[in-house]
């Protein structure tokens, strides 16, 4: 590819060339990653949080680099390679690659999931119906991706960077993938990692408080997760929760969004909803006026809703109700999401452990908790390190509010000082209910398995699937459940009164 074919793609998007001389430099690769710079390649710089490529313009010449982009002011006189100004250097990196792999979401049906809670329950309940349909899918979210028989687990991004992204949806077509279903975390649209594809079915859960470190404002937030919405395919479609999405926010034409509900005027409507501890059973009203049973093993109000989001983008890509509906009671569940201990039940006490770590996604798992608890619910809870510290004291007044006892402990503090999450913690929790603050968090869960009597629930939140804690610049392993498994096999035998 050629530097002016470059610019004439990009458009609007040049602000300026600089240097531009008399040849037209030809390049065979796009990179934004000095460190896998090579001759004939064409480099974009970028500022990031730890790293920006702008302030080493000189060695990337030395290196190869036929020409910059960048969106600073690169002011080094020895720089003489063309430097094409643009406003957005991620926003490039996302297109151009998308260009150098051929745009293979081309070759795909592509589902995006964005919103606050449910992307990985509705992705990976999409990728289950779809498997038991015999179709290929790849399935890319936060607790795995997979594409073919390959399984990554542990993904760094919920949503690949540009570059991860084409190489995914690459293979995914060299695999004969039919379907690529991917989260689509407000980080990556606001980042522009996305920018590059296109979806056939764009998916939003909700929005509530979350993220407002990377976000500056909750509006910042709400934007940035309706842009999935402007990366829809020509005829691509909205599926929306109407119950907490105004689909007025959303600029697409009417007839090409579909809601899902409870409320009377959603397109595919949640009636008569009845949980227990196995299972749940809802009928889905559609828009073509069926009716239709389903059963899940996922438990609660909120993943009611995931699978009216699922139920709906598939019904719209032209699956049977009556197929989905019976995929749907084959599927297990996502670990970490609501997930019993199931050694626990012989000691007459139940518990779950499960991924909630916003106010709201608190709320609706003590609202479930309490539907099939007779007993007290007593929730184990901490607060991720490095993220938005103003939702820490709201969590807590939620989970004051909807449980028995609240023991505050570590969650994943990274590198913020453990006792300071607590603190920011403890401010909203509600001081005339019973509470403690145990920093270290197998010391916390052991402690509320001892408190635990018949028919009470223990509810441990906030790491779900995860198998690490980070605590400073130390990744320790530590899974819930099997915490929890280790302490009822050995400790806790001797605290329980029988
Ligand atoms: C704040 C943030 O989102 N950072 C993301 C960002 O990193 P960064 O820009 O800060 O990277 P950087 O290290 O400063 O490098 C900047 C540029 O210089 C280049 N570089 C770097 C080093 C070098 O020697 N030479 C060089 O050229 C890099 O290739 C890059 O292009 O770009 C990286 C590549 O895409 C991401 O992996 C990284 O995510 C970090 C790991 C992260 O934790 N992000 C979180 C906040 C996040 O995005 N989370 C959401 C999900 C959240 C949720 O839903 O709960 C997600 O989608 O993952
Ligand atoms: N539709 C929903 N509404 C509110 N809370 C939900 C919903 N679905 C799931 N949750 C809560 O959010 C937790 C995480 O669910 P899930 O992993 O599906 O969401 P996510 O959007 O992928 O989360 P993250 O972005 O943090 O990875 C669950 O354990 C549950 O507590």
């Amino acid at each position: 590819m050629r530097l002016s074919q470059v610019i004439e793609l990009l458009g609007n998007s040049v602000l300026q060339v600089v240097n531009p001389g008399n040849v037209d430099p030809e390049f065979d690769h796009i990179e934004s990653d000095s460190r896998g710079l090579k001759e004939r390649n064409l480099f974009i710089c970028i500022k990031g949080t730890n790293f920006d490529s702008h302030l080493i313009a000189r060695e990337l010449q030395r290196k190869g680099a036929v020409a910059l982009v960048a969106e600073m002011p690169i002011e080094d006189e020895e720089v003489v390679v063309p430097i094409v100004y643009v406003k957005s250097s991620r926003l490039v990196e996302a297109l151009l690659t998308m260009e150098e792999y051929c745009h293979p979401y081309r070759k795909l049906t592509t589902i995006g999931v964005t919103g606050t809670n449910g992307k990985t329950t509705i992705t990976t309940l999409i990728y289950h119906v779809l498997s038991s349909f015999e179709r290929k899918a790849s399935l890319i979210g936060t607790v795995r991706n997979v594409v073919g028989e390959n399984i990554y687990t542990n993904p760094k991004n919920t949503t690949p960077g540009p570059v991860e992204l084409a190489k995914l949806l690459q293979l995914s077509t060299k695999l004969k993938s039919e379907y690529f279903i991917m989260e689509v975390s407000s980080h990556s649209l606001s980042m522009n990692r996305v920018e590059g594809m296109r979806f056939d079915v764009g998916i939003i859960s909700n929005v509530t408080r979350d993220h407002l470190d990377f976000h500056p404002t909750f509006d910042d937030y709400y934007r940035s997760k309706m842009k999935l919405f402007s990366l829809l395919k020509t005829n691509g479609i909205a599926v929306v929760n109407g119950d907490k999405i105004n689909i007025a926010d959303i600029h697409i034409s009417r007839n090409r969004i579909t809601t899902y509900g409870f409320g009377d005027e959603s397109d595919y409507r949640i009636e008569n909803l009845d949980i227990s501890r196995t299972g749940m059973d809802f009928t889905i009203q559609t828009p073509y006026g069926s009716s239709h049973r389903i059963y899940s093993r996922l438990i609660g109000e909120h993943n009611a809703y995931n699978i009216a989001a699922a139920v709906a983008a598939l019904n719209s890509l032209n699956y049977d109700l009556d197929h989905i509906a019976k995929a749907i009671s084959s599927f297990g569940g996502v670990p970490g999401r609501f997930e019993f201990v199931e050694e626990a039940t012989k000691y007459g006490f139940d518990v779950v452990v499960d991924f909630a770590h916003t106010p709201d996604a608190l709320e609706k798992l003590l609202k479930t908790a309490r539907r099939l608890t007779p007993g007290r619910l007593i929730l184990v809870f901490g607060a991720g390190g490095s993220a938005d510290k103003g939702k820490r004291p709201l969590m807590s007044e939620v989970s004051s509010k909807y449980s028995d006892v609240v023991i505050l402990t570590s969650d994943d503090p990274k590198l913020d000082d453990p006792a300071e999450i607590l603190q920011d913690l403890e401010s909203g929790v509600d001081k005339f209910k019973p509470y403690l603050v145990i920093p270290d968090r197998r010391e916390a869960i052991s402690v509320a398995l001892t408190l635990a009597n018949r028919q009470d629930m223990v509810l441990i939140a906030g790491r779900g699937h995860e198998d690490f804690q980070i605590l400073g610049e130390k990744r320790i392993p530590f899974n819930d459940k099997q915490v929890v498994k280790d302490i009822l096999e050995s400790k806790f035998r001797r605290h329980i009164k029988k």
